[in-house]
């Protein structure tokens, strides 16, 4: 065989070894030594998957600073210089506050000879309780036929891990090889509601802690297939409260109905004008501001493995907004879209309680995208709830409030981060493919924000698998992807040693 005949994966494998020659003999060392600390690494996952760091739920608070202790602690154990960054304070909508999670710092080496990453992540999780249809307790990581079941476990606390393993691997065989970055951490735990508070801290250590970083790494994400991936942009996340107040109390529907006018017959009437039943945005000014499709972009969706059926399998459903790949990559990554998450104030027990709530509150959010503006949203969203709701000319009141206002963040593909030639041999390395290029529809609240005070570039390596059921019932991790992705992270630190410093 011809060396033009090779598969084209081998080809870049071997040039990848021909130009940094050390690389091989070394991964295989880190890898072995990952492999055979692979159930150090679940025990550790268990150990925080079993705290509720539900950062949504204000009664959960205590477990949300334990589990930043716990990170802090982990961190400090292997030698880092940790800080615990006071962040302050939590309004409640009743006037009260509570303090929010501390935010995690830590620096591994400051060699000014070295690039410096800064890892960041997330410890706080979603909601989650066994009624709502897990099949094993959500705070106990169980593990079934590889994969390991349990709330954050892939959402975000097993790719945390995963980046402090490979700190920690690279420390053990420091006889065979040292940490060939400088590594920095910040760690949150309130980025589930929107990252409060953290947007400050970043600013505020601009000129300190971030003064040196070369580039931020983020792994908070997950594959679009079995294929693994490197994600060059998210949508941003505006969450809305929609409340409507009617009678002081709740009332009997047999006395009362018929004669007041109820609010939640008002609020799920305005719900109902926010999108069409195909899919379109109906709040006028939204759909106008989002950036064209350009036929690049048309060409990568097009270009990208992804198939429909498996997909519409994986979430039960017979039948998808639109039928075609480009399409629903376009709807899924790059158009904003409305949800309507809950009812706060409804009843939804089980059984039939007759009753007319006084007041509820919907909950929704719009997931934008460039080029659309949260504070532009805000406007536009509260505009249209009022008219509509004006027209109905109900005595009921309604109060719209947006609660979250996270940015959408899109990375130049071009950037030496994410050009092929330089960073795709450590996939091949460690998953013998190449990555596919991909969006998240979800929403990494801090992403812009890190970019436009650092002046730094973002590159998310995900390492979540494309089934993990992120926010939903029983979420996972699988072994493989929580191992592997280790492997990644290692072969990957070796490759920003090697991109030429800023
Ligand atoms: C603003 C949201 C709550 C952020 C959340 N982020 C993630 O899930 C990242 N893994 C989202 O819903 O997108």
């Amino acid at each position: 065989m011809k060396i033009w005949q090779l598969p084209s994966v081998l080809l870049l494998l071997i040039s990848s070894v021909i130009s940094h020659p050390h690389n091989l003999f070394e991964y295989n060392e880190l890898s072995e030594y990952v492999d055979s600390h692979q159930e150090e690494y679940v025990q550790t996952l268990r150990d925080w998957v079993a705290v509720e760091s539900d950062s949504s739920d204000v009664l959960k608070r205590p477990d949300c600073h334990r589990m930043m202790d716990m990170t802090a602690e982990k961190l400090r154990a292997m030698g880092g210089k940790v800080e615990l960054v006071d962040i302050g304070v939590q309004e409640l909508p009743n006037g009260q506050t509570v303090d929010l999670p501390k935010v995690v710092t830590a620096q591994f080496g400051s060699d000014p000879s070295k690039q410096t990453v800064c890892v960041y992540g997330h410890v706080d999780v979603q909601p989650a309780k066994l009624e709502d249809g897990w099949a094993t307790d959500p705070y106990n990581l169980t593990d079934i036929d590889g994969n390991l079941y349990g709330r954050g476990a892939s959402d975000n606390k097993a790719p945390v891990l995963a980046w402090i393993h490979t700190v920690e691997a690279y420390q053990a065989l420091k006889i065979v090889c040292d940490l060939p970055v400088n590594v920095k951490f910040i760690i949150e735990g309130m980025e589930e509601t929107g990252s409060n508070g953290l947007d400050a801290m970043i600013m505020a250590q601009r000129d300190s802690f971030l003064s040196d970083v070369d580039y931020i790494l983020i792994s908070d994400c997950g594959w679009l297939s079995r294929r693994p991936a490197l994600t060059y942009g998210t949508r941003g996340n505006c969450y809305f409260f929609a409340e409507v107040e009617g009678p002081k109390q709740d009332l009997h529907s047999g006395v009362y109905g018929g004669t007041v006018i109820e609010p939640m017959t008002d609020l799920i009437g305005i719900l109902d004008t926010l999108i069409s039943p195909s899919g379109k945005i109906l709040i006028p000014g939204i759909r106008e501001a989002v950036a064209p499709l350009s036929d690049e972009e048309w060409k990568m969706y097009q270009d990208i493995e992804f198939d429909i059926e498996s997909y519409k399998s994986k979430i039960g459903v017979s039948q998808l907004m639109y039928n075609n790949k480009v399409d629903l990559l376009a709807h899924r990554w790059r158009y904003p879209t409305v949800t309507v998450h809950g009812i706060e104030g409804a009843f939804s027990a089980p059984g039939t309680k007759t009753v007319i709530p006084a007041k509820v509150i919907a909950k929704f959010s719009i997931r934008q995208v460039p080029n659309m503006d949260p504070a532009v949203v805000k406007k536009q969203v509260t505009d249209y709830l009022n008219s509509v709701f004006a027209k109905r000319k109900s005595p009921n009141k309604l109060k719209v409030t947006m609660v979250i206002g996270a940015k959408p963040w899109l990375a130049d593909t071009k950037h030496p981060l994410y050009e092929a030639g330089k960073i795709y041999h450590f996939f091949i390395l460690v998953f013998n493919v190449e990555p596919d290029l991909i969006r998240e529809g979800g929403t990494i609240p801090i992403a812009k924000t890190f970019e436009d005070v650092t002046g730094k570039s973002i590159i998310m390596l995900p390492i979540g698998g494309f089934d993990d059921g992120l926010h939903s019932q029983n979420e996972k991790m699988s072994r493989y992807n929580y191992i592997e992705g280790t492997k990644l992270f290692i072969a990957y630190l070796h490759e920003v040693a090697h991109l030429k410093k800023n």
